[in-house]
């Protein structure tokens, strides 16, 4: 067989069969495997004619159909799937070729398995890949990790098959082995608090509001023309305004109220622990997912007495509403500047070079949380590459400074009503602990002293400190000298 694909994807489910298709209609011969061959046969059936595939059915095929430095892409199943295809392929590589992983592995397996082909010669290249089946298609977000020598020969490939936004591709080096992944991860649990806000929003809408979910998805496409607009906004007012064909009630109602995730929100939140990164937002809508589909707790919870309920006259119907709308776009400031500080936590545990601007950059078109402020991120962290927070910058400050009196009256009202906000609380929970001059966090230090000499530190005298409870007179020692 010649060796005339400059690359080969094997997994043909539906992301790694539109990209395959997305690199063959940008000009590139493709290899085409997958485990099950029908995959691989009803792809060139299909759609053969939209550019040079050249379909494989055993390993060997497939690697032989490769340009050298060979450049072979993985879309399977991430974790023991994606270990096996590697252990498949990797005794048919040499020292040069590439393994590019598009799944949404975790980055600490990404970083284990580039370690491993990097003693081979062999580059691993763990790519966060956002866009879901028509982004795989028409441009994707990407997010390649591994070399930077790899970069070199694949990143001209991976950008051109990548969204554009105003010329520019929405895919860039983020960083040595697994940055790509671990950027990937923080994207997706953004995506979830994101998520939970519109959806905290939307409930908020129909149970104080009391508009009707077509209704709902009026505003949310008014709201998609102002700033907050963005594809998880533009694909609200279209779910919301759906009926089921079957029984011509909205959507929304038949669908069971229950929250399934496969799984990087839950990374996120649990390497955020590990890192110190304080991801309220993120964390309470992955958590908020979880209760969802607990129902024997949500069985035993459910007789118990709610919140006071009170009818709002249409024009307090309509102030309300944009009460909703600053709400959550603060929130979601809150939310995004969450998930850029644990990417800059990440980049200093792991020692990645990470351009936090550019990953904005790259998040405005492609992926999933798509959005215009994306752009302002991007220009906030240009101009400031030691930019602490997004609220460290004036007009975000502003914006947020603006919104803090609508959005406090928003979660006193969910309160009131006993309507779940778990993601716009935490969120405004964070701007003030983090805008508070004390916190009470000075006497959880004095309870840890209390039962376990854990020591403190003093506002007054540098060194930590003991006092000894349990004698007379309480006297401190400083502990450190
Ligand atoms: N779906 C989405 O929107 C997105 C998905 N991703 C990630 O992209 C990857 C692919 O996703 P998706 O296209 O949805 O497909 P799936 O995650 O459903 O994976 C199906 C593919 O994996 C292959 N596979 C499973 N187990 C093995 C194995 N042990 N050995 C070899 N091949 C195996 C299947 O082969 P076979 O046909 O033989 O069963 C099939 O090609 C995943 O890692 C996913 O997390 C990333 C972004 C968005
Ligand atoms: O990676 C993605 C988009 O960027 C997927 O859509 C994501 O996996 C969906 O996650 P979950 O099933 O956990 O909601």
């Amino acid at each position: 067989m010649d060796a005339s694909a400059q690359i080969g994807v094997t997994g043909l489910a539906v992301m790694g069969r539109n990209l395959a298709r997305n690199f063959a209609r940008n000009g590139y011969t493709v290899a085409l495997h997958n485990r099950t061959a029908a995959r691989t046969r009803a792809l060139v059936e299909e759609f053969g004619r939209e550019g040079s595939f050249v379909p494989c059915e055993s390993a060997e095929e497939f690697v032989a159909a490769l340009e050298r430095p060979r450049r072979l892409m993985i879309m399977v199943k991430a974790g023991d799937a994606t270990d096996a295809v590697i252990d498949e392929f990797a005794p048919l590589l040499e020292p040069g070729d590439m393994i590019i992983d598009g799944g949404n592995a975790h980055f600490a397996d990404t970083r284990r398995r580039e370690k491993a082909l990097r003693e081979r010669g062999i580059h691993f290249v763990g790519t966060g890949v956002s866009g879901g089946e028509e982004g795989a298609l028409h441009g994707p977000s990407i997010m390649p990790g591994g070399s930077t020598e790899s970069y070199t020969v694949l990143g001209p490939m991976l950008e051109k098959i990548s969204a554009h936004v105003e010329g520019e591709p929405c895919c860039t080096h983020i960083g040595t082995d697994g940055a790509g992944h671990f950027v990937k991860m923080v994207h997706n649990g953004i995506e979830y608090a994101d998520m939970q806000l519109i959806a905290e929003a939307y409930h908020l809408l129909r149970d104080v509001a009391d508009y009707t979910p077509a209704e709902i998805a009026e505003i949310f496409r008014r709201w998609n023309k102002g700033r907050l607009n963005s594809y998880l906004i533009e694909i609200t007012a279209e779910v919301l305004a759906h009926t089921d064909p079957a029984t011509d009630a909205p959507f929304v109602d038949i669908v069971r109220d229950a929250a399934e995730q496969k799984g990087t929100g839950r990374w996120t939140v649990q390497t955020a622990l590990d890192l110190g990164s304080p991801v309220t937002a993120i964390a309470q809508a992955t958590f908020a997912r979880v209760a969802s589909s607990r129902s024997e707790l949500r069985a035993a919870y459910r007789p118990l007495p709610g919140g006071t309920a009170q009818e709002l006259h249409r024009h307090e119907a309509e102030r309300f509403t944009e009460q909703v709308e600053q709400a959550l776009y603060a929130s979601k400031v809150i939310a995004y500047d969450q998930g850029w500080t644990m990417i800059r936590d990440g980049a200093a545990e792991y020692g990645w070079d990470i351009d936090l601007g550019e990953v904005a950059k790259i998040w405005r078109g492609g992926c999933i949380i798509r959005a215009a402020f994306l752009d302002r991120i991007r220009a906030a962290h240009a101009a400031n590459r030691d930019l602490v927070s997004l609220l460290a910058e004036d007009r975000f400050a502003a914006e947020v400074a603006d919104a803090q009196v609508p959005w406090r009256e928003v979660v006193a009202i969910a309160a009131h009503r006993g309507i779940p906000v778990p993601a716009f609380s935490a969120s405004l929970a964070f701007y003030d602990t983090l805008r508070s001059q004390h916190l009470p966090a000075a006497l959880i230090q004095g309870l840890r002293d209390f039962f376990g000499a854990h020591t403190y530190h003093r506002t007054d005298r540098d060194g930590s400190y003991h006092t000894h409870w349990a004698e007379s007179g309480r006297p401190e020692s400083r502990t450190d000298i």
